[in-house]
């Protein structure tokens, strides 16, 4: 299975080294053209007002969109989360605008800037070692969106079908499991 990684801006190359740790092919992805040979996507963490500018530069919206639009799986990781939001709250306009959750930038104020924790995600059998930086927060899902886990009460992981979000990093660590997850939904969608 080719798992791409939109290499805009961003943490690419540690998603690449988990996807194949999970048994999967990393392919970076910087053309429009590269999405029809690969079968999901993980759009990476950085800054999502940056990565939502570049893809409209290089027409990612309208390209991921009609990737989705075929049922292949997506996964959006901080920065890569707030980008398949329906909504940001502030702000006006949201990116991709795919996944029916509403999301808050930069969530977990200045002292909580950026820390590790364990969490337990639904569908991972023991605690997933999470790397929170300058993360978002889910704060409000819709009704086919499946919570798969939380901090502090806080939604911090959730799919809609072949959506996938997190708010933290799981390529930051060795623990490859998220991408796993991410593989078997690939696999699914075929
Ligand atoms: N680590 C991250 O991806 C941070 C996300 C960033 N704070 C944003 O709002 O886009």
């Amino acid at each position: 299975m080719k798992i791409g990684v939109l290499a805009l801006q961003g943490a690419v190359a540690e998603h690449i080294k988990l996807i194949e740790q999970a048994g999967g092919e990393g392919v970076i992805i910087k053309r429009t053209e590269q999405l029809q040979d690969i079968d999901g996507i993980i759009i990476p963490g950085g800054e999502s007002t940056t990565i939502g500018k570049l893809m409209r530069t290089y027409g990612f919206i309208n390209a991921l969109r009609e990737f989705s639009q075929q049922g292949k799986p997506l996964f959006g990781t901080c920065a890569g989360l707030i980008v398949l939001a329906k909504e940001i709250s502030g702000q006006d306009d949201a990116h991709l605008g795919l996944m029916d959750i509403r999301v808050a930038r930069n969530a977990f104020g200045r002292q909580r800037e950026s820390f590790e924790t364990n969490l337990d995600v639904k569908g991972i059998d023991t605690d997933v070692r999470a790397v929170f930086i300058r993360a978002p927060l889910i704060e409000e899902v819709g009704e086919g969106v499946d919570v798969l886990s939380t901090y502090n009460g806080q939604i911090v992981a959730a799919r809609q079908g072949h959506l996938l979000a997190a708010s933290f990093h799981p390529e930051l660590t060795d623990d490859e499991r998220m991408h796993a997850y991410f593989l078997d939904m690939v696999r699914e969608s075929r």
